[in-house]
């Protein structure tokens, strides 16, 4: 069957701002306060979307999420019009309303895990909401998550949107980027690497940060999504590294086909996983980075495996980067030698990512892998999809409504409220999503 892997990018939403609120991610933690551009974050995004859709790719675009979070606050008591929610909150806890005011939604590769037809019992593309348990701010992603991608992936005989798992620390799923599809052709039946922090049942955990994925919970979205059991492998990221802040496995480890591009430190027992992976991939072809070479430190500041491996029409691959690759020599000489070898990789793309940087989220962050049939691509909203008309569309509307700086005393401004949703009314109308948003009903 022919098929595709479609990238649907997040695109960061009006309140992009530096709050500090995920521990565990260390460009959370240090960049906390600065002054953040949201504009400028939106249009980095739309460059690489549309850079990609540009050179032949299949790009689609998930609209950002409506914050302040008015309902999420007063589920916490603050009280009165939504104007008086926010002017309350602002007052007594300003953490609050940074996290109810998060942007965070742009990160979707932890939107959902998905699993494309050839993979699954009945057929179906499967996709479960990630309930992003760990992290107060995240958590509330996911009801309009859900929303969201039924809008976008609408026909039930096709698609199945799953809703997020409980929300509680046992079942704690951060989607695709704890998730990695290995194989041949797209369109052929792929092993499923589900990748975890934690197995409350016995291992040890990480002693400095949080495991965010359990081993429960991505048996249960394998379950959800109707992963053929003989496609399915579970295996644990390295613990140290989730110490040294590789709070998802797609900031350690990336895969594309045959390709799995890996740090030589991300996997427990990792000797054992490369062989079962050649036992059960044909032409698997690990590429692991050696500590002599490239560091955890390295690979976290550069967010060198938080790259797209993307394959071109010829076979090759390209690696999608952030800039701060190319500034790190040791990074940038290795990418340069990988190049050289004997290996699918013979084209590198660097893109400015900064303003998502900084918070934690690199290319691969910022989008959501869907490997869909031609039947399966036309069965999705044709209006979520990148062309110049869009992209155009999309750089007028940012240029109207988003700010080019914030901070986190500017979220009390209650017209930002009222500029967000205005704005994202009129997306859902660009995108022809209907009413998504709790504040259209
Ligand atoms: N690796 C992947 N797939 N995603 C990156 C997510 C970054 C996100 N950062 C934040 O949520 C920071 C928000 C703040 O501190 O303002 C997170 O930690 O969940």
């Amino acid at each position: 069957m022919n098929a595709w892997e479609v990238n649907f990018d997040g695109l960061p939403g009006l309140t992009h701002h530096y709050a500090g609120l995920s521990f565990g991610n260390e460009a959370s933690t240090r960049n906390q306060f600065q002054v953040s551009n949201p504009q400028r974050a939106a249009k980095q995004g739309l460059l690489k979307m549309k850079a990609l859709a540009d050179a032949g790719f299949k790009q689609g675009i998930i609209p950002p999420q409506a914050r302040p979070n008015v309902s999420v606050l007063r589920q916490l008591g603050f009280d009165g019009s939504d104007e008086q929610v926010v002017a309350k909150v602002a007052a007594q806890a300003p953490q609050l309303l940074s996290a109810a005011s998060s942007a965070s939604s742009m990160w979707v590769a932890n939107a959902a895990t998905v699993a494309p037809s050839a993979d699954t019992l009945d057929g179906r593309v499967h996709l479960t909401v990630a309930n992003l348990n760990n992290k107060f701010h995240r958590a509330t992603e996911a009801p309009t998550t859900e929303a969201l991608l039924r809008a976008i992936f609408p026909d039930e005989s096709r698609f199945a949107v799953h809703r997020a798992l409980p929300q509680v620390a046992m079942f704690g799923d951060e989607g695709a980027a704890n998730h990695n599809r290995l194989g041949g052709d797209y369109g052929q039946p792929g092993l499923q690497l589900f990748v975890y922090g934690r197995d409350e049942r016995q291992e040890t955990q990480p002693q400095r940060y949080p495991a965010r994925q359990t081993l429960a919970a991505s048996e249960a979205v394998a379950r959800l999504n109707q992963v053929n059991p003989s496609q399915l492998l579970f295996a644990r990221q390295n613990p140290a590294v989730i110490d040294q802040g590789v709070f998802h496995n797609d900031v350690i480890a990336v895969s594309n086909r045959q390709v799995l591009f890996c740090h030589q430190q991300a996997f427990v027992n990792q000797p054992a996983l490369m062989t079962e992976l050649a036992r059960r991939i044909p032409g698997f072809m690990p590429i692991e980075v050696p500590t002599a070479r490239v560091t955890v430190a390295d690979a976290v500041a550069t967010y060198l495996f938080n790259s797209q491996l993307l394959s071109t029409p010829d076979g090759s691959m390209l690696l999608v980067l952030p800039a701060e690759c190319e500034t790190n020599p040791r990074v940038w000489r290795y990418l340069n030698e990988l190049l050289e070898r004997d290996n699918p990789i013979n084209e590198l793309k660097v893109f400015d990512l900064r303003e998502s940087m900084a918070n934690g989220g690199g290319p691969a962050c910022l989008r959501l892998r869907v490997v869909l049939t031609d039947a399966e691509y036309r069965a999705v909203n044709p209006s979520v999809l990148m062309n110049d008309t869009l992209f155009a569309t999309l750089n007028d509307w940012v240029d109207r409504y988003y700010r080019d700086r914030l901070t986190q005393s500017d979220l009390a401004d209650p017209q930002l409220l009222r500029e967000g949703r205005e704005a994202l009314d009129r997306l859902t109308q660009i995108l022809q999503l209907g009413s998504v948003y709790d504040f259209q009903h």
